[in-house]
């Protein structure tokens, strides 16, 4: 989720949960990043036979029962894949394809824009990666909203000028002209995602029959200024990899969100979700859909009707997969308190606490941090 780079302070990450390596050059996966069994419980859906549960559901956000049918896969799936959302194909593709490019930038280049041990926006491994014992074939990129130049002139400030100073060098050049086209498509892309999640944000609330007296309808006023909403856009990149069965693309999670709204790009499987009883099932691409999945702030705001879905992504040999992540939370003074509606369970599941207290025990405990607010 969006948290200022300030907020991880107090949980520094060590360099070698920060720093990837160089993918390319691996002809063998090293010891580091080579998992046991990481693909275990696979469980293809074409070898189910519970007909309701072989896929998961691909929502018209624009039908008239659109909030019904996600309130269902969210209390069966906590994911669904969305069509009619409204962004277009060439905006898709065109923030694929820079998001290629950045990736296919020489490991030292973008090792400037690395991670700091306490930040939370640049390039880097996953975040989550100090709490496994190995690491993942994996490289992604945090931005933040507000512009990627901005972020960029940030992070490595001095380089920064120096390309401005010798532009007589062509790859220096380059890096300017890619650096500026990839902003102004980031922000484009940002900017939509925003408003898909603010429409998605609705047909949620209204799906738990939350009155839009209560406080949850109001954090989307942009009214509120600086306070509004925590986004954050991840660019994930798992390169293809020698030794795919042994290797971890992005290790089991739940995200911290509200919801996150995933675009997988090409025809590239990876994505996972685990299900009780069922195992590992693969969600794989499907032209014109996005997926949504239900993070851990809405389990805790629908008192446990929705589940935060674990989901992980595996490799391939032959292809470099690429998803980008848009995570949405409230701010981080929100206030959150489960939601009693008459859909809910009885009581409250969970104590009432705000965002950045959440955040802040998940960058500490992980999996365990609902353990901590959990009642009972
Ligand atoms: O790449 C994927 O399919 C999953 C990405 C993901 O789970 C995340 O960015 O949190
Ligand atoms: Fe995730």
């Amino acid at each position: 989720m969006g948290v200022p780079s300030e907020f991880y302070k107090d949980y520094p990450v060590q360099n070698e949960h920060i720093t990837p390596i160089d993918f390319n050059s691996m002809k063998q996966i090293p010891e580091s990043h080579a998992w046991v069994e990481s693909n275990d419980f696979e469980c293809p859906l074409d070898k189910k036979h519970n007909l309701d549960l072989e896929s998961i559901p691909v929502i018209d956000i624009e039908d008239s029962n659109a909030s019904e049918l996600i309130f269902h896969a969210c209390v069966t799936w906590g994911m669904f894949q969305i069509s009619n959302h409204g962004i277009s194909t060439k905006v898709l593709e065109e923030v694929e394809s820079q998001t290629r490019k950045l990736f296919n930038l020489p490991l030292e280049q973008k090792m400037k824009v690395l991670r700091s041990p306490e930040g939370a926006m640049g390039y880097g491994s996953p975040r989550i990666s100090p709490f496994f014992s190995k690491l993942m074939w994996y490289e992604g990129f945090t931005i933040m909203e507000n512009s990627f130049v901005d972020h960029a002139k940030v992070i490595w400030p001095s380089d920064y000028q120096e390309f401005w100073t010798f532009p007589e060098e062509p790859f220096v050049l380059y890096v300017i002209v890619s650096l500026l086209r990839i902003s102004n498509v980031m922000d484009e892309y940002q900017t939509r995602m925003k408003g898909l999640a603010e429409k998605l944000m609705g047909l949620i609330l209204k799906s738990l029959q939350i009155p839009e007296s209560d406080g949850i309808w109001k954090i989307q006023d942009p009214t509120r200024g600086p306070k509004s909403m925590s986004t954050a856009l991840q660019l994930n990149s798992y390169p293809s990899c020698p030794d795919p069965a042994r290797s971890m693309g992005l290790a089991p999670h739940t995200d911290t969100s509200l919801f996150t709204i995933l675009h997988q790009s090409g025809n590239i499987s990876g994505l996972r979700l685990f299900k009780d009883g069922l195992g590992w099932i693969r969600v794989d691409p499907r032209p014109g859909t996005l997926v949504v999945n239900v993070g851990d702030l809405l389990h805790i705001i629908s008192n446990a009707r929705f589940p935060n879905v674990v989901h992980k992504a595996v490799v391939n040999k032959e292809k470099h997969r690429i998803s980008l992540a848009y995570f949405y939370g409230p701010p981080l003074d929100f206030e959150m308190s489960p939601f009693l509606g008459y859909r809910a369970c009885e009581g409250p599941c969970f104590r009432s606490l705000k965002v950045s207290e959440y955040v802040s025990l998940k960058a500490k405990h992980l999996d365990l941090a609902l353990s901590h607010v959990r009642i009972g």
